[in-house]
This record gives structure tokens, C-alpha cells and sequence, in this order.
């Protein structure tokens, strides 16, 4: 399977590209993204044939029918990594939380966050791929603070590669930017600066398309690509979750083979509501994809209204900080797919140059057709918290409880949903406790201590060391420093 580009091609490049290279170097012609040429279909068949598969076997048959330009015994040490999950059985619960209400639990890997089910095969795929060609890569990664600690768990002393992680300083929680600046490795630079997500992520897919910055890399001998969802070697492997958690539920009786299911995704970045846009179209009955998100609201926008529209916005701090982001790097894939690449390119380079476009009626009824959408506050989702934990007895974090809100008034009686839980409590204590307790006390080791008092949890031992390791990446820095500082790591 080749690989083609989401903005059309320029005369300086192939049509299309293998998977290795389309993963090496993740920006395309015009600023545009990498995508399939044609999705394999999957079918009913593949369904019921997976019905007693292991999560890994049916990644590795996913894998297969994309037919990528990787080495199977690379695939299967890949996948092996889901061996280090909480269940290496079953890497992903899913759970009933209420009639119709099902979690697909995503976050039971190394940094307890849904970045691991992707990055932590990505990481070896990636870092094979530099040693079979003996290239030297440097990996940008710009984390709104769950890809970061994912991104540098998983690339942590492999070879031929080194990361620079940007995130934005006081706009992650602090377990979060705990997991990055305690990490200990020659090969990973941790860099805070100074303003938002969005400007680390404008900041690496600048440098990714700078010939000046790149010349620079290969004066050291070193090539440049990206950890984050831009990347198709992040979004490969987001699909697989959304397979397995309908078998899931057929497994547990919940529905029939072929019934459809509402799949609701708390977005940022759009890689996982992509992930299950690419899995439907492969063959996964679903309804429609129901997109979450918090007071950054552009997507709620953008499926009710047809705009995108940032002229006026700001990114604002909220407490599901993961999903405090409003330029939303996927939906480009989707415009790709629905209305073509020339159409894509023009309402991406609108985007660009003058912070909005508008889609047509017909576009935006086109694409009402496979997503609905509603936001939720941060009051409402400690409601949803307190609710369900009392209630259902289930304890969700912040941006999982987002989907809370869009259940209520997305989805119609009778259709099961999968709500994706994108990360675990631990990360968002203090938030959790307030919502559960009232407690109003802000820090995290002491709101974790009383959560797991309150619904009988263990904090996890990874969790809890964090409190006492030495924090040894200390480099926070205006946001016009950053290609220097990177280049000074080098
Ligand atoms: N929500 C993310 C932001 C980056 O998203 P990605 O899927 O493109 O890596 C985060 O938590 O860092």
C-alpha cells in the first residue's frame, strides 16, 4: 500500500510513497498530510474471524491487510510492547458503565494515557526503520501532555533516534509534565515554552517543512520527523482500538455481529476520531462518530455550523488540558477524504492564511452524515465525574467525562455507544477530587491519596514515584527559541 497526499503533490515529489517514507517524513507537499491511497475493506468476515483473536492477533491481521513495507518480525516485536500493559491479554477493558454506555478503556499502558496503544509500537517501527537505512533521526513531538510522556517512554535510549518534546509550561497537569521532566535519557530533550499547544505544534510542523532548519540537522548527520498524529504511523495503529472494542461487545452479548454502535471520542487533535473514521470505513458498523470536546469548542463548531473558524478564539486553560487545542491537525484528513485534495487545499491554506473557512451546505451536510458533535465545561464534566462514580460506580477523568455530555445528546435510545476513556484519574487528580469531594486543595499527591481512599484504587507505583524523582529537564523558553534550543541539544 502506497501512500498519497492530502494537499495534491508538488513537481519536487513522488505521487505517492511507501509507509516508511511517509512515516520518516510526515509532512507532504504544500503543508498537506500523508493517507492511503485506498483503505482496505475489512468486512463481516474479518469481524467474526476476530471474535476469539488476542488483541495482538488481530492488530498483526489489521497490519497485514494495509500491506506496509514493514518487516512482520518488526510488526510482531511492535505489537509485543501491548505485553506490557496492565492485561496483556486485553490491553483494552471495555466496560459497561450504564444501559447503552459502554468505556473503552484506553489508557492501561506505561504512561496511562491512550497515546501508548499507538506510540509504543510506533516507537519500534520507527527506530527499526532508522537502523536497517543507518539514518539518525531527530523526533519532534508537541504534547498538550498525554503524547509527550508517551512519545518519550516509548523512544527512551532506542537507537537512531532522539526526541525534542515541546509542551506548553502550566498548560498540562502536573502529573503530566512530571512524567516528561523526570525523564532521564541522553537521547530526549524536554522543552516547556511559553504559550499554548498550539504554538508547539505550529512550531513543529514549521520546522518539519523548513529546508534552512533541516540543512542544519544534516550538517549532524540527522534527519527529521514527528511522534505526533500528523504522522500516519500514529494513526495505523489507532485504528486497531476501535475493531477490538466492538468485538468487545459482541464478546459480552451487548449487541449482535453487524449491529451498529455510536463511537464517542473526546478530540484534540482528531487522531482518534480519525482512527475510528478510517475503522467505519473499513467495515465497522457504526452509526456515526460523536466528537467531544471541552470549552475549546471549534470542532463542536465546525460539525454544527460548517466553520472553522479561529479568528477570535484563544486557546483557553481548562480542565481536561489534553484537549486544550483549536487547531485540530486531523480533520484535514477527513476533508481529504470526503471532498478531495484540491477542495483540501484550498480550505486548509484559507485556514492558514486568514484563520477560517466555511464549508458549502452540501459539504456540511455530507459530513453531518458520518459525525455529530456537543462540548462540555469543565462544571459539567465534575458533575458527570460525581455522577457516574456515585451513581454507576465508575470513576472517569476529565475528557473521558466529556463524553458524558455529548451521550445525553448526541446519541438516540436503543444504539449502543463506546465512549473512549483517553486517559486513567491519576493524571487529572486534583480535578477528580474536587469534583468527587468538593476538596479544593489543588495538589496532586494529596487529592490522588484521597481518590484512592474515596473509591478504593491503588495509585499505580509509576504514578507515585514521580512525586520523588529528580526533575532533570529544566529548559522552559520563549516560543521564537525553540529551533536554537533543539538545534543546542543536538
Ligand atoms: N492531545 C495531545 C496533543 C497532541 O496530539 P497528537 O495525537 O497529534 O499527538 C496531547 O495530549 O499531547
Amino acid at each position: 500500500m502506497n501512500f498519497i497526499q492530502t494537499r495534491g503533490c508538488d513537481e519536487n515529489s513522488p505521487k505517492s510513497v511507501t509507509f516508511s517514507e511517509a512515516i520518516l517524513s510526515p509532512i507532504a507537499s504544500f503543508g498537506g498530510l500523508y493517507v492511503p491511497e485506498e483503505l482496505p475493506e475489512l468486512g463481516e468476515s474479518f469481524l467474526t474471524k476476530h471474535l476469539s483473536s488476542s488483541y495482538k492477533e488481530l492488530a498483526f491481521d489489521m497490519l497485514e491487510h494495509f500491506d506496509i513495507d514493514i518487516e512482520r518480525g518488526v510488526i510482531k516485536d511492535a505489537l509485543d510492547l501491548y505485553d506490557k500493559f496492565d492485561d496483556p491479554k486485553n490491553p483494552v477493558p471495555v466496560v459497561k458503565v450504564k444501559e447503552n454506555l459502554y468505556i473503552s478503556e484506553l489508557y492501561h499502558g506505561p504512561t496511562r494515557a491512550f497515546k501508548d496503544m499507538a506510540l509504543q509500537p510506533f516507537g519500534i517501527v520507527l527506530s527499526s526503520i532508522a537502523q536497517k537505512r543507518g539514518e539518525n533521526y531527530l523526533i519532534l513531538a508537541a504534547t498538550s501532555g498525554d503524547t509527550g510522556p508517551a512519545a518519550l517512554e516509548t523512544f527512551k535510549n532506542r537507537a537512531n533516534v532522539q526526541v525534542a518534546c515541546l509542551y506548553p509550561e502550566g498548560g498540562t497537569s502536573d502529573v503530566q509534565r512530571l512524567q516528561m521532566v523526570t525523564e532521564d535519557a541522553k537521547n530526549l530533550k524536554v522543552i516547556g515554552i511559553n504559550g499554548v499547544f498550539d504554538d508547539a505544534q505550529n512550531a513543529l510542523k514549521r520546522l518539519l517543512a523548513s529546508v534552512e532548519f533541516k540543512k542544519a540537522l544534516k550538517e549532524k548527520n540527522i534527519l527529521l520527523s514527528a511522534a505526533n498524529s500528523v504522522n500516519f504511523g500514529r494513526i495505523i495503529f489507532q485504528i486497531i482500538y476501535h475493531i477490538h472494542s466492538y468485538l468487545e461487545l459482541v464478546r459480552q452479548s451487548a449487541i449482535t455481529m453487524g449491529e451498529k454502535v455510536y463511537l464517542n471520542v473526546p478530540s484534540g487533535n482528531f487522531g482518534n476520531a480519525l482512527g475510528a473514521y478510517y475503522a467505519w470505513k473499513m467495515g465497522l458498523p457504526v452509526e456515526k462518530i460523536i466528537i467531544s470536546s471541552n470549552e475549546n469548542n471549534v470542532l463542536t463548531k465546525l460539525i454544527k455550523t460548517g466553520k472553522y473558524d479561529l479568528r477570535d478564539s484563544h486557546v483557553v486553560n481548562t480542565t481536561s488540558p489534553a484537549m486544550d487545542i483549536l487547531k485540530s491537525s486531523n480533520v484535514e484528513r477527513i476533508l481529504y477524504d470526503m471532498f478531495g485534495y484540491k477542495r483540501t487545499k484550498e480550505l486548509m491554506q484559507s485556514l492558514e492564511e486568514s484563520s477560517f473557512y466555511e464549508l458549502t451546505s452540501e459539504e456540511l451536510a455530507y459530513l453531518q452524515k458520518s459525525f455529530d458533535a456537543d462540548f462540555c465545561n469543565g462544571d459539567e464534566g465534575k458533575k458527570y465525574i460525581k455522577e457516574t462514580f456515585y451513581k454507576n460506580s465508575y470513576l472517569m477523568d476529565p475528557h473521558t467525562a466529556t463524553c458524558m455530555k455529548s451521550y445525553e445528546t448526541c446519541s438516540r435510545d436503543g444504539i449502543k455507544t463506546i465512549a473512549y476513556s483517553t486517559a486513567e484519574w491519576t493524571k487529572f487528580s486534583p480535578v477528580i477530587a474536587n469534583a468527587l469531594t468538593g476538596e479544593i486543595d489543588g495538589e496532586d499527591l494529596k487529592a490522588l491519596v484521597s481518590i484512592s481512599k474515596e473509591a478504593n484504587l491503588k495509585i499505580p507505583d509509576m504514578i507515585k514515584e514521580l512525586f520523588t524523582k529528580e526533575i532533570v529537564q529544566n529548559t522552559v523558553i520563549e516560543k521564537e527559541d525553540i529551533e536554537k534550543e533543539i538545534l543546542k541539544f543536538l
